[in-house]
């Protein structure tokens, strides 16, 4: 499995609009991709890496402060957006089946004046990169949701009106930061990962990442690297899309292996994670009944009580 590389440059950031021909162009490469392979290298997007640097970098700041430095800052203790905040190491299970992944992540889903943000000098300009960083990714998602709808010859509308509230707390949307720190072989519980099995859960995601450790299931069931492509976004299909599309795109099972025994590397990542509107019922867009219609809220609410465990 190769994931295929688009050149997005005609309708990236930097352009105010593509002309119908540069997007019919682009809608047939991303169809072909995301029917085929479910994954997608985008270049040229218009963000550049010095953004996608300066995120990493106050990211990595936080998570390398003490644990009480961050506790305050917990996932589950926004009251209005229940998946914002810090998640620490092990907490999650992207995979049920297997120990708590060996990462720690801090996820922005709301850009309320009223979320608390650290705000320490150890962190400082913490609030305005993670927020600038978030409304590029949501620039170009909307952008790319758009030649998603075209690609499937719907009224582009379809797709883009379920997605009028990222940022607010009634939108899933996350950009989360990743860290992976060094990992003890000693320490390692039997079949603990970086990060288990899964397949994302709304629309899209956009991963950023500057060094291989993604590994992505192909067709014949086999988990293959995904290489680092430096400057470009790797989009991949969440099972919402899935559902909604009757299967057309597929969401396809992604994973991030230990490093080898002895190695003490570390590995950051960024992933803006598209949702639906809270409220947005997802129905097939082809008119089938393949998938009974689900709310996002609720449909990602469920999602969250697999990988966290039920309250
Ligand atoms: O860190 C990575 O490269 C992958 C993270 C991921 O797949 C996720 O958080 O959903
Ligand atoms: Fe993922």
């Amino acid at each position: 499995m190769n994931i295929p590389v688009v050149d997005f440059g005609a309708y990236s950031l930097s352009e105010k609009d593509a002309t119908d021909e540069q997007l019919q162009s682009l809608s047939k490469e991303l169809k072909a991709a995301f029917t085929e392979v479910g994954f997608v290298f985008l270049k040229n997007t218009g963000i550049m890496e010095e953004e996608v640097q300066r995120v990493m970098d106050i990211s990595k700041k936080f998570f390398l402060q003490p644990d009480e430095l961050k506790q305050p800052f917990s996932r589950s203790s926004f009251a209005n957006s229940s998946n914002h905040g810090w998640v620490s190491l092990e907490t999650e299970r992207l995979n049920p089946l297997r120990p708590g992944d060996l990462k720690e992540s801090f996820n922005i889903t709301s850009l309320h004046p009223d979320i608390k943000w650290p705000s320490s000098d150890a962190v400082k300009g913490f609030k305005e990169i993670q927020t600038s960083f978030f409304l590029r990714c949501k620039e170009l998602s909307l952008r790319v949701i758009r030649v998603m709808g075209l690609s499937l010859g719907l009224d582009p509308d379809v797709f883009l009106s379920a997605h009028r509230l990222m940022e607010t707390d009634e939108n899933g949307t996350t950009l989360r930061s990743l860290y992976y720190p060094p990992v003890n072989s000693d320490e390692v519980k039997e079949g603990q990962l970086r990060c288990g099995e899964h397949s994302d859960y709304g629309t899209i995601t956009l991963l950023f990442q500057h060094s291989a450790g993604l590994q992505v299931r192909n067709r014949s069931g086999e988990f293959i690297c995904a290489p680092a492509v430096p400057g470009a976004v790797l989009i991949n299909i969440a099972d919402l899309m899935q559902r909604w599309t009757s299967d057309q795109f597929i969401s396809v099972l992604h994973r991030v292996l230990l490093p080898p025994v002895g190695d003490s590397s570390t590995r950051q990542s960024l992933a803006f994670f598209v949702d639906p509107d809270d409220e947005a019922l997802i129905t097939c867009c082809d008119g089938s009944n393949k998938y009974p219609p689900v709310t996002a809220g609720d449909y990602l609410i469920e999602r969250f009580n697999d990988s966290y465990g039920r309250k």
